[in-house]
């Protein structure tokens, strides 16, 4: 399993009229191995900047992200949208991130469509499945490579409610099964709660964090989204959040 630690990360954009932006000023942040933790925050507060730093999709202006392992993690990155290519198939979509020969690939595909609950759609193409559908066979090809880093970019704010709830408890339960270590972004207070272990409640931008909030104690596993203590919990974080003027 893999920790991570992150120091005085910091992200300046230029605008397109020459001004410059920060996006992240010095934000530090660990994830002990196999912890699940939510980022929680407002729109533009730099949350996909910090994760996009840390797949190395984006460069720092400074700072340092380490990750705790004997070898480079394997990470595995899932967006807002599916982002899968319109040509292949769910099947295909998944083979194609896996560095395996092609039955045992296909092997490895199939089983994971099945995780998410698309055993019987491998051969459809995108444009065959629902957004809700195409948002699982991204999950799939993201947990495909069995990533020790697992960072996932508000990847059920698109779907309807229902679908979101049922892919937050799959996810849930493969998180529990392979432990890798989540970094889970998101601005719903309740998704945040009921998936996570800690809660880092952020600010900006430039993002910095404003809170934490350990629930695990609070709040055993598994959980329901009905549960009264959740619905609490979220209440604290959006108190943090308008603590810290964000809406
Ligand atoms: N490529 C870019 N060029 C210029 N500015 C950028 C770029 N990417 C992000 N920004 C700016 O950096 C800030 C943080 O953006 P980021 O997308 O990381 O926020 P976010 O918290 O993920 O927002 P959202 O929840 O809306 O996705 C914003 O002010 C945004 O306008």
């Amino acid at each position: 399993m893999v920790g991570i630690q992150v120091a005085a990360l910091a992200k300046v954009f230029t605008r397109p009229d020459g001004g410059r932006r920060a996006a992240l000023d010095g934000l530090h942040l660990e994830a002990a191995p196999g912890e699940l933790v939510c980022l929680l925050g407002p729109s533009g507060c730099g949350k996909t900047t910090f994760l996009r730093i840390l797949n190395g999709l984006e460069q720092a202006d400074g700072g340092a992200v380490r990750f705790l392992a004997p070898r480079p993690p394997r990470i595995g990155h899932v967006f807002q949208d599916s982002r899968l290519l319109p040509w292949l198939t769910a099947e295909e979509n998944v083979r194609f991130v896996l560095d395996l020969p092609r039955e045992e690939g296909r092997r490895v595909a199939r089983a994971w469509l099945a995780r998410v609950g698309l055993g019987d759609h491998g051969g459809a193409f995108p444009h065959q499945l629902s957004a809700g559908m195409q948002q699982r066979v991204a999950v799939a090809r993201a947990l495909a490579v069995d990533p020790d880093v697992l960072l996932l970019d508000e990847p059920f704010s698109a779907l309807d409610e229902l679908t979101a709830c049922r892919l937050r408890a799959e996810l849930a339960r493969l998180w529990e099964e392979r432990r890798p270590t989540v970094l889970f972004v998101t601005h719903d207070p309740a998704e945040a709660i009921y998936l996570a272990d800690r809660v880092v409640i952020l600010a900006g931008p430039p993002g910095r964090i404003v809170q934490e909030l350990d629930v695990r104690r609070s709040l055993p596993r598994p959980r329901t989204p009905v549960d009264p203590r959740l619905a609490a919990l979220a209440r604290e974080a959006v108190r943090a959040l308008e603590g810290a003027g964000s809406f």
